[in-house]
């Protein structure tokens, strides 16, 4: 504006000088006017201005005019050269001007930048302070140190690589901040110098302007305005200076603050870099170690395939031994199972040979409650404490003594008889034949002891149940079969307990298959698979024995019930086939028939029953005593159990009787039969042969007496019967029944040869047998046929 001003007001000054010119020329004209009116008379006029006053005074203002002249076109010219400088000042002035403004931006940029470029590098440090505080708080990952290993190194060496750029780029901000602050100074000097000489001369144009003013009051009061003029241009130069003065300072000023700012900041910078520094320097040993592990896990990660590879190969290799050393192991324990099983076979075999094939068991019943109400419940019987093979009856005052093998008391329960017979049930599954008979007057507990009640079963059920777990415990190897018949012999009758009508009338034939085996055409059989089918098995024989008589009681004492389990087994690992027959036996009652007075068809029963009783006790007594001739067919019921009665098989008779005072004369009977049984006098027939018309065993372990043996020969029997000589030991013997077996045992050991006759109608049979050194087995035997 006040350039402007200056400007302006130079214009007029300008004019006036201008219109002081014109002024002049006008006077100049009407001098030249005056003059040329001279000329025309220039003596005259000449004469007359010489002579003329005013013609002088003329020349002296023309003189005094043109000295004027020449003044004030000299200062005219000093008046337009300042004009001009006066110009060039100002064009300075706003290049300067300019000049300051384009500083002022660039440093108001630069500290734009600088604010942004601090706030970036705040941030950024704000967030490599949380990165690095976050590292730190972060706990090493050990378990899952593949991964975090792998993760982090990669992440501090990214953050290590980024901050050192940052670094760098924060370095070279530095240094060019540096390097504007230093142009920003070399300006500011320039600037300082400019302005000096600036002053120099406004103070010079300012004692020009008083001369040009001295001068112009001196030539003319109109220039006054000059001065005025150039007055109010001090004036404006002065408000410029000042002004000047004032951005210079507020210049200096804000470059300082800018500058201390960047100070500060860049020392800020400079201390939060060092810090990263030395997190970095604390942080370089741990990812150095982070490193190592990581390339020590790589290795081992490389090296994991081939690693895998080979242990697989080990394990491949072992497990190939292992196989290999297990299926010879398993050969080995094959054949040593086969061989224990044979030993054990043989052993149980030689075992129940030493105690007998055939062993008699008693069994006391206990006095009931109505019973001991109602009679005599005296018990007429006692037993050894230190013998439970001795029972003593005390008969019409006589005391009368018993030996067995076995003496059940009356305390005796289900459980501790079955203990007594389970190794005869469990030998069938071995593919032996055993029968188990219940032998005894009618009341003394021959069902109780085969049937049993719900709550305390009998041996039947037992057997059964024991038979299941045996076979079951066998599984792996053998593949079993059980099969249950159930057959009921009244009045020499045959009848099927487990068919739809159980009234029909059953045979027993002669197989005709020729193994000279017999059988019961049409017998029904029963496979039980489990002890639910033996459940239903028994209620279905209960429900037929009921419903084919009037009065089951009666009917049950007066028949014979019989149980037949056949088992039939297959070992798959050794091909071994075996078939056992387990019969059950509940015989009829035993009471004579004197006593019971029956007369008509009780008459019959009771002479059928006393038939097959007696055919029972003979055949016993054959097989026991190894005769030649085994009456077999004297009664349905030896017929029936031929087979298992005769070769290998174990017979088991369980002589039941009552306690009580009125059925002594029947417990005596009953006894001595069971005496007549046991006391078989072995020695005198044990090396003799099987009898002629028992067939082939079915038991896998024949030993040479059975192999000798001749075939079944049809047709009328016996010719002579064996020997049965007297018992060397007396029933009233006292020595413990195991020396007795012994003494029996040596009996038997003294015979070295025995020779049988067996006589047919056509034919006549030698035998000749020699013992070896043991007398247990035959040695040689000689067989003459005589036709
Ligand atoms: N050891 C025993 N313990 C308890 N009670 C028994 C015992 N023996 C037999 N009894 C009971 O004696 C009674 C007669 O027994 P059981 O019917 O078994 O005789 P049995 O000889 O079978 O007669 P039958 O020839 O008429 O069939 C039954 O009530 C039976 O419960």
């Amino acid at each position: 504006g006040e350039t402007l001003r200056s400007g302006l007001g130079a214009t007029d000054l300008e004019k006036q000088l201008q219109r002081l010119l014109v002024e002049n020329e006008r006077l100049k004209q009407e001098l030249k006017s005056c003059r040329s009116s001279e000329f025309q008379k220039p003596d005259a006029a000449a004469e007359s201005c010489s002579r003329c006053p005013h013609t002088q005074e003329v020349e002296a203002l023309r003189r005094e005019a043109t000295r004027w002249e020449g003044q004030a076109r000299q200062r005219v010219q000093r008046l337009a050269e300042l004009e001009q400088e006066l110009q060039e000042k100002n064009c300075r002035v706003e290049a300067l001007q300019q000049q300051l403004d384009g500083s002022r931006r660039q440093l108001e940029e630069s500290s734009r930048r600088r604010t942004d470029g601090e706030h970036h590098l705040h941030l950024r440090l704000q967030e490599c302070e949380e990165e690095l505080a976050r590292r730190a708080a972060t706990p090493p990952r050990v378990k899952f140190v593949t991964q975090t290993v792998e993760v982090e190194s990669a992440d501090s060496q990214k953050a290590l690589v980024e901050m050192q750029v940052k670094n760098g780029a924060l370095q070279e901000q530095l240094s060019v901040q540096r390097q504007l602050l230093r142009e920003l100074e070399t300006q500011l000097h320039d600037s300082q110098r400019t302005c000096t000489q600036l002053r120099t001369q406004l103070h010079l144009c300012g004692l020009l302007s008083k001369a040009v003013d001295n001068g112009k009051s001196r030539l003319d009061p109109r220039l006054s305005k000059i001065h005025v003029y150039e007055g109010e241009m001090q004036r404006a130069q002065g408000q410029l200076e000042a002004e000047m003065q004032n951005l210079e300072e507020e210049k200096n000023r804000v470059i300082e603050e800018a500058f201390i700012r960047a100070e500060s900041e860049m020392k800020a910078v400079h201390e939060n870099l060092a810090g990263v520094r030395m997190n970095l320097l604390s942080l370089q040993p741990a990812l150095r170690t982070l490193t190592s592990d990581y390339n020590c896990l790589k290795k081992q990660v490389q090296d994991f395939p081939s690693m895998l590879e080979k242990a697989i190969c080990e394990a491949k290799q072992e497990i190939c031994q292992v196989i290999s050393d297990v299926s010879s192991t398993n050969q080995e324990l094959l054949r040593k199972y086969k061989r224990e099983m044979n030993l054990r076979k043989k052993c149980h075999n030689e075992l129940v040979r030493l105690k007998g094939n055939i062993r008699v068991f008693c069994r006391v019943r206990p006095v009931s409650q109505e019973e001991q109400d109602s009679t005599d419940a005296r018990t007429m019987l006692s037993f050894d404490s230190d013998d439970d093979a001795i029972l003593y009856l005390s008969n019409r005052g006589k005391i009368m003594t018993f030996e067995l093998d076995k003496v059940f008391p009356p305390p005796a329960s289900q459980e501790e008889v079955f203990q007594e017979v389970q190794a005869l049930v469990t030998s069938c599954i071995d593919g032996f034949n055993v029968c188990i008979f219940a032998y005894g007057q009618t009341g003394s507990g021959k069902t109780y002891t085969m049937e049993g009640v719900a709550e305390d079963p009998g041996i039947n059920q037992r057997a059964l149940r024991l038979l299941f777990s045996e076979v079951t415990e066998k599984a792996p190897d053998w593949d079993y079969r059980i099969i249950v018949s159930m057959v009921e012999i009244y009045n020499e009758t045959l009848r099927d307990l487990l068919r739809e009508n159980p009234t029909d009338k059953l045979d027993i034939k002669m197989n005709p298959d020729g193994s000279g085996q017999l059988y019961v055409p049409g017998l029904t059989e029963i496979v039980v698979r489990s002890p639910e089918d033996i459940n239903r098995v028994f209620e279905l024989g209960h429900v037929n024995r009921a419903t084919a008589c009037t009065n089951l009681n009666e009917h049950s004492s007066r028949s014979h019930a019989l149980l037949i389990i056949t088992v039939s087994g297959f070992n798959s690992t050794t091909g071994t086939r075996t078939q056992g027959k387990l019969n059950l036996v509940d015989l009829a009652g035993s009471e004579r028939i004197g006593k019971s007075g029956a007369e008509g068809s009780r008459l019959r029963e009771a002479q059928c029953i006393n038939k097959s009783l007696s055919a029972l006790g003979d055949v016993i007594s054959a097989l026991r005593g190894r005769h030649a001739h085994v009456p077999f067919r004297n009664s349905r019921l030896t017929y029936l159990l031929q087979d298992s009665l005769s070769g290998d098989s174990k017979t088991l008779m369980m002589v039941q009787v009552s306690p009580l005072p009125g059925n002594m004369s029947e417990s005596v009977c009953s006894l001595k039969f069971a005496q007549r049984v046991r006391s078989v006098e072995l020695s005198a027939s044990s090396s003799s042969k099987r009898p002629e018309n028992s067939s082939t065993s079915s038991s896998p372990t024949h030993d040479s007496v059975e192999l000798d043996s001749p075939p079944v020969t049809p047709g009328p029997l016996p010719i002579s019967r064996a020997s049965s000589a007297g018992s060397t030991l007396s029933s009233a013997s006292r020595t413990p029944s195991s020396s007795r077996r012994r003494s029996q045992s040596q009996l038997a050991a003294g015979a070295h040869t025995h020779t049988h006759t067996h006589t047919h109608t056509h034919t006549h049979t030698l035998r000749v047998t020699w013992l070896d050194s043991s007398n247990q087995r035959p040695e040689h035997m000689m067989v003459l046929v005589l036709s």
